[in-house]
């Protein structure tokens, strides 16, 4: 079978259209939001000393993170950033800077945000100072920039199940008042299967019976991984999950039961879970029904933010507006914020599809 791939040129208009359009984020770890400058300047502020072998500069250390070879070396140095975090104004002003650089620069609606207790815990930082330099970079955003916001806490799946009830334990306060949104799963995938984190789930569950649930699957590990999230955790959406293509019934039950799939083109691409964006299984995914959104994972690492993944998906695939309109859409129905929130986003949805369907026919 011989493959043709066409690039399709992003016209200024079509930019703009992107940018317009009212999106959603699913998949963003605001550790992974920690750009080389702010890297370099707590540490200073903090005083730490990086690892020998660390790259001395931005220019240099932007270079290496051009060169990720898988999930794993990515994650070598996303830990080493996390440890320049230590004082909830620290943690507040990473994701601080992104809410503000997202919703000016890229048109972000609603932003559904992991963070990784145990790599701040693991060195010593209690967890409240996390949560409440977050949680008040949440409440400036949707005062100040208009963009709706969720914390997702994420466990560490290299870490033992001991560790994240512990952490749930110490977080406990945050998930009974709401504070944390939702719990996810991430770090190296593959040898930590989800059914080692069944316990935690169900003890979060039994916490608070409001909270929502979530896993990253499917990016390394084979379609199981996404199967066994939904049945052994009680997910109700996915992360990653591409490798859901493996099996069509899996495809029939993610679009029957509306399980989204929070999609991270660029991180696909940058740590080789696929060599070129128009290879994610996304035209499957529209053939399937199956619901996906698009996001940007770790930006500061994988160089770029959501709207630059709506870009590349666009120069990959072509989207027709009718196409992107469903995307769009299936983003803000898969979305944790309540029903009037999505009513503002649908309409601002029909609003951009009107102004952009005669410009871009
Ligand atoms: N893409 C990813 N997969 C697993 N763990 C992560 N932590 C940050 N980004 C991640
Ligand atoms: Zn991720």
């Amino acid at each position: 079978m011989t493959h043709t791939h066409q690039h399709h040129e992003c016209s200024e208009t079509m930019r703009s259209f992107l940018k317009a359009l009212p999106k959603c984020e699913h998949h963003v770890h605001l550790e992974g939001t920690l750009e080389p400058e702010l890297l370099f300047s707590l540490a200073k502020r903090n005083n730490i000393t990086l690892p020998d072998h660390f790259p001395k500069s931005k220019a240099e250390l932007t270079e290496r993170y051009n060169n990720f070879s898988d999930l794993q070396d990515f994650l070598n140095f996303y830990y080493i950033g996390c440890a320049v975090l230590l004082s909830e104004d620290d943690f507040f002003d990473l994701a601080w800077s992104y809410f503000e650089r997202v919703a000016v620069n890229d048109g972000l609606a609603h932003s559904e945000a992991f963070f990784d207790p145990q790599s701040h815990t693991e060195r010593g930082i209690d967890i409240s100072v996390v949560i409440k330099g977050f949680k008040r970079a949440c409440v400036k955003a949707e005062k100040e920039l208009g963009i709706s916001t969720k914390l997702i806490m994420c466990l560490l799946r290299h870490l033992p199940n001991e560790h994240g009830l512990q952490t749930i334990d110490q977080a406990k306060e945050f998930i009974v008042n709401g504070d944390i949104h939702a719990l996810g799963l991430d770090s190296a995938e593959k040898p930590f299967p989800p059914e080692l984190f069944a316990e935690c789930y169900a003890k979060v569950k039994e916490l608070n019976p409001e909270i929502n649930l979530t896993a990253h699957g499917g990016e390394e590990g084979d379609h199981t991984y996404v199967s066994n999230s939904l049945d052994l955790l009680k997910t109700t959406r996915v992360d990653h999950g591409v490798n859901s293509v493996q099996s069509e019934e899996l495809l029939k039950r993610l679009s029957e039961e509306r399980v989204l799939l929070s999609v991270c083109p660029m991180s696909n691409i940058k740590l080789q879970v696929f060599q070129n964006i128009h290879e994610i299984p996304l035209n499957t995914f529209l053939e399937f029904d199956v619901p996906f959104s698009l996001n940007s994972d770790d930006p500061a690492y994988f160089g770029g933010y959501i709207l630059d993944n709506y870009v590349a998906v666009h120069e990959n695939f072509g989207f027709k507006l009718p196409v992107w309109e469903k995307i769009v859409k299936n983003s803000i129905h898969g979305s944790w914020c309540h029903q009037e929130r999505k009513d503002e986003m649908l309409a601002q949805l029909a609003k951009v599809m009107e102004e952009y369907s005669t410009l871009l026919e």
